[in-house]
C-alpha cells in the first residue's frame, strides 16, 4: 500500500481537539470519568495529564471471544508522550487489520483537589460539504475475495456518526451495524 494512502482518502483533513476535564470525585468507585467506547474517527491523538492517571483500555480477546477474558489495563501516563489510538473508521478502512480499541476513563479520586485534564485530537474526515458525501470501505489493496473479503460496508462520514451518536454508550461496537454478513 502507498505510504500517503490514508492521507490521499483524506483521513485527517478534518481535525477536531477535544479537551476532557475531570474534576475529583468524592465516590470514584460508584461512577466512571468517560464510559466504554471507542473512538469514532480514524486515529486519535491524545495528551493526558501528565502525572493523574485514569485512561483504560480493554485488552485480551478478539470480538467473538469470551468476554470474561477480557480485562481493563491502565494506561499510564508518560510525561511528554502522546497516546494513540486506532479509531472505527481505520479498522473500517484497514478491513480489521487494525483494531479500534475500547476504553474508558475512571473517576478521579484524587484527594488533594485536583482535577485531571486531557487534550484528544481527533484525525477525521473534513465534512464540509464538498467532501461529506465521500465514502469509506475497505481499501481495496487490503481486500481479496478468497482470504481477505471485506468485513465491511462502505460508509460516509456522517452516516458513521449519525449511527455512533444516535446508538447511545451501550457498549457494543458502532462497527458491527456496519459489519457484512458473512459469506
Ligand atoms: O481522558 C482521556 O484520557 C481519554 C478521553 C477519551 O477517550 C476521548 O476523549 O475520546
Ligand atoms: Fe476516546
Amino acid at each position: 500500500m502507498a505510504p500517503d494512502r490514508l492521507e490521499r482518502m483524506g483521513c485527517a483533513d478534518g481535525v477536531v481537539v477535544v479537551g476532557n476535564y475531570y474534576p475529583p470525585c468524592p465516590e470514584p468507585r460508584r461512577t466512571l470519568g468517560t464510559s466504554r467506547h471507542s473512538d469514532p474517527a480514524f486515529l486519535t491523538v491524545l495528551l493526558q495529564d501528565y502525572d493523574m492517571p485514569g485512561l483504560q483500555v480493554l485488552v485480551g480477546g478478539e470480538e467473538e471471544e469470551d468476554e470474561r477474558r477480557q480485562a481493563w489495563a491502565d494506561v499510564p501516563p508518560v510525561p511528554g508522550a502522546l497516546v494513540i489510538n486506532v479509531g472505527d473508521l481505520l479498522q473500517l478502512v484497514s478491513n480489521g487489520r487494525l483494531r479500534s480499541v475500547e476504553h474508558r476513563v475512571v473517576a478521579n479520586g484524587s484527594r488533594d483537589g485536583r482535577a485531571r485534564v486531557s487534550v484528544a485530537a481527533f484525525c477525521n474526515a473534513d465534512l464540509s460539504a464538498r467532501t461529506a458525501a465521500r465514502v469509506y470501505g475497505p481499501i481495496e489493496e487490503l481486500v481479496s475475495s478468497s482470504s481477505a473479503p471485506p468485513l465491511y460496508r462502505s460508509v460516509t462520514v456522517p452516516e458513521f456518526l449519525s449511527h455512533y451518536d444516535g446508538k447511545g454508550l451501550d457498549g457494543r461496537p458502532a462497527l458491527d451495524y456496519f459489519r457484512l454478513p458473512r459469506a
